[in-house]
């Protein structure tokens, strides 16, 4: 009973258990490992003559599973005449449940996972066919390639020597940098044409996701044109001639005293954390105090652009510190050599979607690097999803996602393709 169905014709393929059975009078190939004796008297499979029938089962699951896909095409092409969706919940629901009646009880947990690998693959293929025109595969379309240049009008939110200007000047050879206060006015200079590119940090491996920067790659029309990552070293910066033992007070980003507590609390002097809007601020305000007893916790470029010294170099509690800068454009480009795909995709709030997007990638072969999810606002327990992947306009499985991903999702927006580089 074991391959019902494959095996009707009763070709005398045995089962190694029962063999076992007849052999030694048990049923559990454990328990015959159970004593040395036992498993030296019990009689071993051969494993080649497993494999060998293992290999004509699969070539019978070859043969089968192609004449189901077959069935799957014309299946498509009634969806396609008729306006049908692919996915067809009730009939999938009810085949899981069908194939756990038909299994024996040994193999009824199988058939969820069996078949939703199978009917997932036949959805993949008629999505193929129908070759849906989506918003995505359009906006891929038109995506050109060009050189990213060198010098560029560029936006970025802080002052002189804040970490995103750190970054746009290793982005770019020669940026024209304009200092705004908020990440909102970077993407407003963008959008109306007064920068070209806007540099946004996006996330920071000891500290996460920046959720408002999130939150504008959604609300914002922008995309992605290249990322940077950045190796953030802390310097503690003070004015010439103080040394450790005369700082009081340390000034920086919550975040970046939250990085150096202990480091903080080992300086000689009691010190004490003061925060500061970022970290070229608390270097801009250790340069113009007239006090010799205050630091700041800050970058080496600081310490140059403010004339100040750096009294302790990387003094992070732990180990490395990174963030992910996105340049951000009015327009999709493919510049230099491109990698990464990112798009924001939100579910059917039903059980299940996210799984079936999962899927596809995985049936596409498509390697996902990143899976970020951020409450919907004003939809409370609905989320929506940030998804990297490692393919880009131009090749065969991007394009294949391109047309198939957005069918299983309310919202699939490109934010853009990109080179990653670090600096
Ligand atoms: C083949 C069909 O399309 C899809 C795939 C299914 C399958 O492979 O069995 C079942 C339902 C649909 O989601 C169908 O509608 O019958």
């Amino acid at each position: 009973m074991h391959e019902r169905g494959l095996e009707e014709s009763g070709s005398g393929e045995a089962c190694a258990s029962c063999e076992l059975d007849a052999a030694g009078g048990e049923s559990a190939a454990s328990s015959h490992a159970s004593s040395v004796e036992e498993a030296a008297a019990a009689p071993v499979v051969d494993l080649a003559e497993s494999r060998a029938r293992i290999d004509e089962i699969d070539a019978q699951i070859i043969d089968l599973f192609q004449r189901r896909m077959r069935i799957s095409r014309d299946v498509a092409a009634y969806k396609k005449a008729t306006g049908m969706q692919v996915f067809d919940k009730a009939r999938e629901d009810a085949k899981v449940a069908r194939a756990r009646e038909l299994a024996d009880d040994e193999f009824k947990d199988y058939m969820a996972p069996l078949f939703d690998l199978l009917m997932e693959m036949s959805r993949s293929y008629q999505d193929n066919i129908l070759a849906h025109d989506t918003q995505l595969a359009r906006d891929a379309r038109v995506v050109g390639r060009a050189e990213f240049p060198a010098s560029a009008r560029v936006a970025v939110q802080g002052v002189l020597g804040a970490y995103s200007h750190i970054a746009a000047t290793e982005l770019f050879n020669e940026p024209e940098v304009s200092f705004l206060s908020t990440w909102e006015d970077v993407c407003d200079a963008v959008e109306s044409g007064a920068a070209e590119f806007g540099v946004l940090p996006l996330e920071n491996s000891t500290a996460g996701a920046v959720d408002r920067v999130y939150a504008l790659m959604r609300s914002r029309g922008l995309f992605i044109v290249r990322a940077a990552t950045m190796r953030i070293e802390h310097d503690l910066l003070a004015k010439p001639g103080v040394s450790l033992e005369d700082v009081h007070e340390v000034f920086s980003h919550e975040q970046a005293l939250r990085q150096c507590e202990g480091f903080i609390a080992g300086l000689p002097g009691d010190a004490v954390a003061s925060v500061r809007a970022n970290t070229a601020m608390a270097a801009q305000a250790v340069a113009n105090s007239p006090r010799r007893d205050v630091a700041a916790i800050s970058s080496a470029a600081c310490a140059r652009i403010y004339g100040l010294d750096v009294l302790a170099h990387d003094i992070q509690d732990e180990g490395d510190n990174y963030t992910r800068f996105v340049c951000v454009a009015r327009k999709p480009a493919l510049y230099g050599a491109p990698t990464t795909s990112s798009f924001l995709i939100v579910t059917p709030h039903i059980a299940g979607a996210l799984h079936r997007v999962l899927a596809r990638l995985a049936t596409l072969g498509i390697n996902m690097t990143k899976l970020q999810s951020r409450p919907i606002p004003g939809r409370e327990f609905e989320f929506m999803f940030y998804v990297d992947v490692q393919c880009v306009p131009g090749d065969e499985a991007f394009d294949a996602m391109a047309r198939q991903i957005p069918t299983l999702c309310e919202v699939c927006r490109y934010l853009g393709s990109y080179e990653e580089v670090s600096c």
